[in-house]
């Protein structure tokens, strides 16, 4: 049966646009069904107007530090809408950029809702195309829980668009977004408190780098309160009252949840279309993106599986090699894959956390140094930078490098190429060090500290 594309991918974000423009490259007919933004969450709500906001957020303590060099610099004021103009006027520019790619690629754009209705066949508001294959890269939203007065608090989405700036916050969850939001409006200038309902935030990270990073930003003065959670939001004119767990009640000009993302499924399958799920509600894929649906596959947010745009990215790149390409490709490998926080200060992880390689039965030694940037020094700054590297004791391989500090993310990105090599503590002692950085420091640790599993 002769179909009108051999691809139509629902989803115009990191995942869904990567994979329709290098699907058309190897030759398929491809559409791409997108409802609201092209470039999806990363480039519209998330990494590219928040790392814009990160940068802005960093100014004022940079004015301080300029003094410290001579310059003087009197009087001067933060104007929020600038700011917030000039970053929508950048993404509506990435916008089309987004656009025009997917048109020189050769891709059909079709704007509207996506719902698979059938083997094959996608509609796309009132009319319904037919493929040989559905890919859903639909992404995910903001989850918030049920509790009284979860009408009253704010998303991510929102933060992008404020018209204007409050000046007591509260920012509730302990994961990437929150951390990065309190950082974010804290530097802005707002009052924040972050509120986190188990004992240390950043789950997942190392627990070095996590104690670091409270200290770090309670000694900048962001209110961190953990073991703690909201019970209920009530509204006093323009405030929101707070009644926490202890019973207490605050009143605060907003209220950010930033609990986590969910997968975007919203009318997105007809009834008999729709795939197994798996226990967190996410869309279940085998090793090739393969959906319980024949001829439908899903990557990126709405899988569930690493939630990050060079993920997404890599995903999509992979499903249009093996599925049109040439060549099949290896399975993908999630090993080693470098992360940041754009918190304040910055952290850069790639591998295993010490807990991690605990539980995984290593021997390790540990490397950890703690120092003041040089570029502090002439002024009273006292914020400091974390590096930590995790080696396995046998074989000597370096098994994680953690980093919280200026730079963090930068400096990380470089050596996850080692560790992706499978570099050896001896590999780093062998590297001549660039003097002055504090990249140098990661290869100049001779101190460690043995640790082995329980
Ligand atoms: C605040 C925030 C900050 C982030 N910062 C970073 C960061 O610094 N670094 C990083 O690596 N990752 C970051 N992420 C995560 C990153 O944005 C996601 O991992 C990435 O965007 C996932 O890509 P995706 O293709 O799966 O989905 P998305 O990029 O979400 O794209 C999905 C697209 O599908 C469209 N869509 C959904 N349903 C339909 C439908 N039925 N019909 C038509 N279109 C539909 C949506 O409108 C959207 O454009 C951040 C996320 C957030 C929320
Ligand atoms: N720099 C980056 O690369 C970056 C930045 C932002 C987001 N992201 C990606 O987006 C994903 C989503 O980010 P996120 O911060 O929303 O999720 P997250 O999973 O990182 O953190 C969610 C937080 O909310 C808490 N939480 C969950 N349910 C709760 C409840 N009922 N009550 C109170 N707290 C609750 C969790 O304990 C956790 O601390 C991340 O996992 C990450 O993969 C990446």
């Amino acid at each position: 049966m002769t179909t009108d594309f051999d691809l139509v991918v629902i989803g115009a974000g990191s995942g869904g646009v990567r994979a329709a423009r290098m699907a058309s490259s190897h030759g398929a007919r491809v559409a791409i069904v997108e409802e609201r933004f092209f470039g999806g969450t990363c480039v519209n709500v998330g990494c590219v107007p928040k790392k814009l906001f990160s940068y802005g957020a960093h100014f004022g303590q940079e004015f301080s530090l300029a003094e410290d060099f001579g310059y003087q610099i009197e009087g001067w004021s933060f104007h929020w809408p600038t700011l917030r103009d000039n970053k929508t006027r950048e993404i509506e520019r990435l916008n089309g950029i987004y656009q025009r790619i997917l048109n020189q690629a050769g891709v059909t754009i079709l704007q509207g809702h996506g719902r698979v209705v059938g083997p094959g066949q996608v509609q796309v508001d009132e009319q319904v195309v037919t493929t040989g294959k559905i890919l859903v890269a639909v992404g995910g939203k903001p989850y918030v829980p049920d509790f009284p007065g979860r009408e009253h608090v704010r998303i991510s989405d929102d933060l992008f668009y404020l018209q204007t700036l409050p000046e007591k916050v509260a920012v509730v969850g302990g994961g990437y977004i929150a951390t990065e939001f309190a950082g974010i409006l804290h530097g802005l200038g707002c009052q924040v408190s972050q509120i986190y309902r188990r004992d240390l935030f950043l789950r997942g990270f190392d627990g070095d780098i996590r104690r670091f990073v409270a200290e770090q930003m309670q000694a900048q003065g962001v209110d961190l309160r953990f073991n703690t959670d909201v019970q209920a939001i009530d509204l006093d004119g323009d405030k929101k009252l707070v009644t926490f767990q202890d019973g207490h009640i605050e009143a605060f000009d907003e209220v950010f949840y930033a609990t986590g993302r969910i997968p975007r499924l919203d009318n997105l399958f007809a009834d008999a279309m729709l795939p197994a799920l798996n226990d967190r509600g996410a869309i279940r894929v085998d090793e090739q993106f393969q959906t319980s649906q024949d001829n439908v596959y899903a990557l990126g947010d709405v899988i569930g599986r690493v939630e990050l745009t060079p993920v997404a990215l890599a995903e999509g790149m992979w499903l249009a090699a093996h599925l049109f390409g040439q060549t099949r490709p290896a399975a993908m490998d999630y090993s080693n894959i470098a992360t940041a926080v754009f918190s304040h200060p910055n952290i850069g992880t790639v591998g295993l956390s010490e807990e991690e390689a605990l539980e995984k039965g290593h021997s390790l030694r540990v490397y950890r140094s703690s120092f003041r940037p040089m570029r502090y020094t002439l002024g009273d700054k006292q914020e400091r930078t974390l590096i930590k590297l995790v080696v396995d004791d046998a074989s000597d391989r370096v098994l994680g490098l953690h980093m919280a500090g200026e730079d963090a993310p930068e400096i990380t990105q470089g050596f996850a190429v080692a560790m992706k090599m499978g570099a050896t503590k001896a590999d780093f002692d062998a590297t001549i060090g660039i003097h002055p950085t504090s990249a140098e420091e990661l290869v100049t640790l001779r101190q460690a500290e043995r640790v082995n599993p329980s």
